[in-house]
């Protein structure tokens, strides 16, 4: 048999519209599909406990469509460096292929081992398919990285049209007995106890369900999307984030879904004119994923530090194990977030508007630094991700590249009058909330909210907030 081709699975857990598959299958060599498990290279974040189940029926799903088209996915555990050099002299490839990743950490990972392959004389190579504009390519007029949004988006807009989602990659040449780890040896379930009962509920993993996902909110809830996004109890927005977190879907095959559904419309309908509004609100937010790689890219340093350096010296309380459970485990006795929180919990994700909501009650209303809050998410979302989560806590805070001011405190009781007007929502997650049990506000509001303020003041009067680092 020919010298093999590695293509190296990461967050692209997908046989659709991915390049690296696709080129390595285009060569005609046979394929050795290998995902790795890196708890051991430097600077990589482990996962939390709702994407570790979250990638293991992932990796499931994935493996299945690859014995689809007579592939098979191969498992190591270990850092990437040595795991890729141990298959290579393994199988004696002659080329590793892989979608390209935006962390920096991964970014040296990946870069350390492109130059070891090609030092050796193994081909390496990388390519573009998790985000449809690459962050050193959308600039502004200065050549600079943007810090807004709006501009972003427009030049984003400007750009031509990303490219059509590649063809279906439909036979391709096994590269036979390589060994693989076993899938449950990695311990990706919670075992004692199991608490993924919820999230086995609400969710299926996998390429197949990504894209009847993204058709099925086409045709039922777009034309409602703007009118409705920002309804927790509405089933009105995709659910794909988690799909996109883990590469089932790509942005391309969103895109691209999106495009063609409108453009089969008749705009002359009042169905046809919402639905294309719709769009252009859903796509708008899909370039927000782009925005925050963008921003992950650029300011690495955003996963954790202040991105406005005045909030370094932001008095933070200290956070109290009473009252962060109360936080995490929806029992602050404020309807709206507890409400959020025991979503989360439960089904491992929130609903957008909530999730702003209980994010400015944290850093606001408990003053509790953002981070506690990102690493909360980070461990309970299905779809925690490095860039999202960063830059949406730190948008919340106030302390982003293009965020929200401080003052703006989100006031829950009034978000709730607004966005969940039956309290549909608040009683589907918070069904003892008229029981004796139910707790009282573990802050008071107005007060807290003052407090708050009165923090701000204390880095802002004396001198700007400065400009992101
Ligand atoms: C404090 C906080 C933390 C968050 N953490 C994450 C996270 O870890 N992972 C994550 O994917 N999103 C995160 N978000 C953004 C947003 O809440 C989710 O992307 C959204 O709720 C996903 O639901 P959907 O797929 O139905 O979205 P839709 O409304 O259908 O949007 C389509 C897609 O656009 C992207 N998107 C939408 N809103 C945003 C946004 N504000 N920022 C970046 N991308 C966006 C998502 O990929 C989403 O799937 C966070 C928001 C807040 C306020």
């Amino acid at each position: 048999m020919s010298a093999p081709s590695i293509v190296w699975f990461r967050d692209d857990l997908r046989v659709a519209d991915n390049p690296a598959l696709h080129e390595a299958a285009q060569r005609g060599e046979p394929i050795v599909c290998l995902y790795i498990l890196d708890d051991a290279s430097s600077g990589l974040r482990p996962l939390g406990g709702a994407a570790r189940w979250w990638l293991h029926h992932s990796l499931e799903a994935l493996a299945s469509s690859l014995r689809d088209i007579g592939l098979e996915l191969t498992l190591r555990r270990g850092a990437a460096a040595d795991v890729i050099d141990s298959v290579v002299t393994e199988t004696g490839a002659k080329a590793v292929f892989w979608n390209r990743r935006y962390g920096e950490a991964e970014r040296n990972v990946d870069a350390g081992i492109k130059s070891s392959l090609r030092a050796a004389g193994v081909e390496a190579r990388s390519t573009q398919a998790s985000l449809l504009f690459e962050p050193w390519t959308v600039l502004t007029g200065q050549g600079a990285p943007y810090r807004v949004f709006t501009p972003f988006y427009r030049s984003c807009l400007a750009e031509p049209e990303p490219r059509h989602p590649l063809p279906v990659v439909d036979e391709a040449t096994l590269f036979a007995g390589v060994t693989s780890d076993a899938l449950d040896d990695w311990s990706l379930l919670p075992t004692a106890p199991d608490w993924a009962g919820g999230l086995r509920e609400a969710w299926t993993p996998g390429e197949t369900t990504a894209l009847e996902r993204l058709r099925a909110f086409l045709s039922d809830e777009l034309s409602s999307y703007v009118a409705e996004q920002d309804l927790p109890a509405q089933d009105a927005t995709s659910g794909l984030s988690p799909y996109l977190r883990w590469g089932e879907i790509s942005p391309f095959q969103v895109w691209h879904e999106t495009r063609s559904y409108v453009a089969s419309l008749d705009r002359r309908t009042s169905e046809g004119t919402r639905a294309a509004e719709g769009a252009s609100a859903f796509l708008r937010q899909l370039v927000w994923r782009e925005f925050s790689y963008h921003l992950l890219f650029h300011w690495p340093q955003i996963t954790h530090a202040n991105m406005r350096p005045a909030f370094d010296d932001f008095p933070w309380a200290e956070p109290s194990p009473v009252v962060m459970e109360a936080w995490q485990m929806g029992r602050t006795g404020v309807p709206l977030v507890d409400a959020g929180m025991r979503e989360l919990w439960q089904t491992g994700i929130m609903h957008n508007r909530v999730r702003m909501v209980v994010a400015s009650f944290l850093v606001k209303n408990l003053r509790i630094d953002w981070r506690e809050g990102e690493r909360w998410f980070w461990d309970t979302l299905v779809d925690a991700d490095p860039a999202a989560n960063a830059v949406n806590w730190q948008w919340v805070a106030g302390s982003g590249v293009d965020a929200a001011p401080y003052f703006r405190v989100f006031n829950p009781e009034l978000q709730a009058t607004k966005f969940d007007p039956a309290r549909e929502y608040i009683r589907r997650f918070v069904p003892d909330i008229d029981a004796e049990t139910y707790p009282p506000p573990l802050v008071d509001l107005k007060e807290s909210r003052k407090a708050a303020l009165d923090a701000y003041a204390s880095i802002s009067k004396d001198r700007a907030l400065g400009e992101p680092g």
